[in-house]
This record gives C-alpha cells, sequence and structure tokens, in this order.
C-alpha cells in the first residue's frame, strides 16, 4: 500500500477575539448555510449578518477564555489518530482541513499534494451527516478535485457517517456511565441528548440525514449503555428566525423539571470535542435555565477528544475505509438544486420573471433593512436574537 493520508474535516473555530467576525463572515458566506436566491447577494449579506453577530458571538467566547479550544483538540486528536496508524504499522500521515478557520481545507490539500499522498481518506469529525457540516466540506473538496488534475490522480474515499461504530458507541456509553456513577441517584439521572440543531427546512426539503442519523445515534448509545435510565433528545444552538428542528434543549429542560426530574446528564452528541457550545452554551446558559427550572444537579458529559477508545476506533475506520470500496464526491447526499435554506423561507424562487423581479425587490429591501439595522443597531435580528 502506497502513503496514506487521511484528512480530518471540521468546522473550525477562531483562536482569539479578533477572529470572531471575520470566522462568522467565512461561516456565513457558506451557501450550505445560507443559501440566497442571487449570488451576488452572498458576500454582502454574510458581512452584515458577520458584523451584526460579532458582538454577541466574541461575548460568549470571552466567557470561555477569548477563543475556540477546537483547534489545539482536533491538533491532539489528529496526532493521537497518527501515532495509532503508525503502531499498526501504517506509513500515514494526517491533515487537518477546516471549513471556516485556521487550519483551512485547502491549506491541507496543498501539503497533501506536496507530500505526493497516493491514497487519501476523508474523515469527517462529525460523527452523523449534515449537508450543513460534512456535506459543505465535501462540495468544498470537489470544487477544488474539479479543477486540479494532480488531485483527480489520488486514490480518494470519503466517509460520510460513522456514527454506527462500536468503538464510537462504546466510548461515549463510557462517559455517559462515568457521570451517572458520579450522580447521588445514579439509576434517576436523566440522560439528555443535546443535538446541533439545523432548520427544519434542511431535513424536510433538503433531504439532510441528520434527524435520522441522530436519532439512531441516541438509541445506539442507550443499547450501549445498557442501563435503566430514561432518556431524552433536543436541538440546540439554533441561528436565526426560521423553525429549527425541535424540541429545542432550552425547552426540553423546563418540561423535564416541570416533571419533578432533579439531575440531568447532558451529553453533546453531534461534535466530538469541547467547543463554544459545549463550554458556553451547555455549561452556562443551559445550567442557568436547567437550575432555574429546579434542576438540582446539572451535570455534564465530557466531550470525547481523545479518548483512547474513540482514537483506536477512527484508526480502525481508516483501514477499513481503504479496505472498503471507494466512496466519491458524486455519492454523497446534497441538497436538491433550488431548496429553499435558511433564512429565506419565505422567499419565492425565481421560477418564472415575475417572480424574479419580486425576489430581487425583496432582497433589496432586506438588505436596506440590515444596513438599517447595522446603523441604528436595533431591528428585528437583534429581536430575534441572531445579533
Ligand atoms: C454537527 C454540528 C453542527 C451543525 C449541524 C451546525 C449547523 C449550523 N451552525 C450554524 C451557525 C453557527 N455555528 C457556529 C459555531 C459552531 N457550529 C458547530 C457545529 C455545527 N453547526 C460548532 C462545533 C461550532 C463552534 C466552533 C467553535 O468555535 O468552538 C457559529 C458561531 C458561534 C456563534 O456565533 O454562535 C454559528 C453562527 C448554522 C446556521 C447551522 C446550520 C444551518
Ligand atoms: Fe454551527
Ligand atoms: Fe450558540
Amino acid at each position: 500500500m502506497g502513503r496514506i493520508g487521511v484528512l480530518l474535516l471540521n468546522l473550525g473555530g477562531p483562536d482569539k477575539l479578533e477572529d470572531v467576525r471575520p470566522f462568522l463572515y467565512n461561516l456565513f458566506s457558506d451557501p450550505e448555510i445560507i443559501r440566497l436566491p442571487f449570488s451576488w447577494l452572498q458576500s454582502p449579506l454574510a458581512w452584515m449578518i458577520s458584523s451584526l453577530r460579532a458582538k454577541k458571538s466574541k461575548a460568549n467566547y470571552q466567557q470561555i477564555g477569548g477563543g475556540s479550544p477546537l483547534r489545539r483538540i482536533t491538533e491532539e486528536q489528529a496526532s493521537a489518530l497518527e501515532d495509532k496508524l503508525r503502531q499498526q504499522g501504517h506509513d500515514a500521515t494526517v491533515y487537518i482541513g477546516m471549513r471556516y478557520w485556521h487550519p483551512f481545507t485547502e491549506e491541507a490539500i496543498a501539503q497533501i499534494k506536496r507530500d505526493r499522498i497516493e491514497k487519501l481518506v476523508v474523515l469527517p469529525l462529525y460523527p452523523q451527516f449534515s449537508i450543513s457540516t460534512s456535506g459543505s466540506s465535501f462540495r468544498l473538496l470537489e470544487q477544488l478535485w474539479d479543477k486540479d488534475p494532480a488531485l483527480q490522480a489520488i486514490d480518494y474515499t470519503l466517509v460520510p457517517s460513522w456514527y454506527e461504530r462500536s468503538g464510537y458507541l462504546r466510548a461515549m456509553a463510557d462517559l455517559i456511565a462515568d457521570e451517572i456513577d458520579r450522580a447521588p441517584d445514579p439509576d434517576g439521572v436523566h440522560v439528555f441528548f443535546s443535538a446541533h440543531g439545523v432548520p427544519v427546512s434542511y431535513v424536510e426539503e433538503a433531504g439532510d440525514p441528520y434527524q435520522r442519523e441522530i436519532e439512531d445515534c441516541t438509541t445506539l448509545i442507550m443499547q450501549t449503555l445498557n442501563r435503566p435510565n430514561e432518556y431524552t433528545l433536543a436541538y440546540q444552538s439554533r441561528v436565526g428566525p426560521v423553525e429549527w428542528l425541535k424540541p429545542y434543549t432550552e425547552d426540553a429542560i423546563e418540561d423535564l423539571a416541570a416533571q419533578g426530574i432533579k439531575t440531568l446528564a447532558v451529553v453533546p452528541i453531534s461534535f466530538v470535542s469541547e467547543h463554544i457550545e459545549t463550554l458556553q452554551e451547555i455549561d452556562m446558559e443551559y445550567r442557568e435555565i436547567a437550575e432555574e427550572a429546579g434542576i438540582e444537579h446539572f451535570q455534564r458529559v465530557a466531550a470525547l477528544n481523545t479518548h483512547p477508545v474513540f482514537i483506536e476506533d477512527l484508526a480502525n475506520l481508516v483501514t477499513d475505509a481503504i479496505d472498503s470500496p471507494a466512496i466519491q464526491f458524486s455519492e454523497v447526499i446534497r441538497p436538491e438544486k433550488n431548496m429553499k435554506m435558511y433564512p429565506q423561507e419565505n422567499w419565492e424562487w425565481g421560477m418564472t420573471t415575475s417572480a424574479e423581479v419580486w425576489n430581487g425587490r425583496l432582497a433589496m429591501l432586506g438588505l436596506i433593512a440590515l444596513l438599517v439595522e447595522i446603523l441604528v443597531g436595533r431591528g428585528p435580528l437583534h429581536a430575534l436574537g441572531i445579533m
């Protein structure tokens, strides 16, 4: 077997407060996150939303020490995985390609070319597939491949999702069991899975398998845990005015408290590292909501980070992927063409000339409203909590 490259894909996060606004700009420039009827609107809108959201987002990053730990943790995971693969006798190098911040996917690809990698396993660090996460990174890679014969010469395979793997499930169950056993009444602990949300339109219109995969994943983790504890699945971190997957985490916490539940073990389930939504949103915001609602023990299950069972499973996943038929870009799920996506659910698509004219007018009105909101610092986006 020739030289193996493993490309770990991840979201990326601002290393320091000055990075927050440009990081958000990159995120909102992604048509897989916000798709607009006119591509020329993407950059100005991304600029405006990122400028408006930066203040709130910076305050959150400030609360966790002024930046995201994602780069450091992903580097630790990459180096643990590389060590494990080498111990198993593989001449493997692990690369990190972040979607919205350093080290960018393009930088990883440039290094992969310089290293003359012959066999590449593309492995997103998202256990479940979403159009907005793994799908977006695959789309970016596909664009790079389309224009580069050197990349086309690499024998690559994609791993769309991997939440069913037994090592991953065992590592998650271990961490949950640790937390349950710490509680005063272990059997009374309510296991609370909090998944990152996506807008409902992703699932219902674009065909995103994310919700189904998350639901399957929680069932499999509970089977692996094999304890009598009750459990709930809810969705956190919504952004913007559209409807996201329900129940929302804060509502589900309040419902459980109203039912008399006293202990929650909150399990972050969409992501394998600590990041802003575990350290700030769960540990600070949801804790406060829970305690106010009457939850007496609000416990949070740690993220996998470099859990040895998890890293070993990732190494096996890489070798399994090499031994299986390759999965190409054309085989992964992508949103249907002309699919409506966040945040313009109510806009008509330009199927007819008159719709097109109205789209243009609405887009201009929206743009003007956003400009006014930036200037005055108040408006519907602030009211809805986007900024
Ligand atoms: C599987 C995980 C994730 C999904 C699905 C996802 C979808 C999604 N996210 C946004 C908007 C934002 N995400 C932000 C940060 C962020 N998102 C994820 C993961 C998923 N996102 C992570 C791990 C992080 C944090 C990285 C870090 O710095 O630690 C942010 C920025 C932070 C903030 O301002 O709140 C935004 C904005 C949308 C719109 C979306 C689906 C359409
Ligand atoms: Fe996100
Ligand atoms: Fe958040």
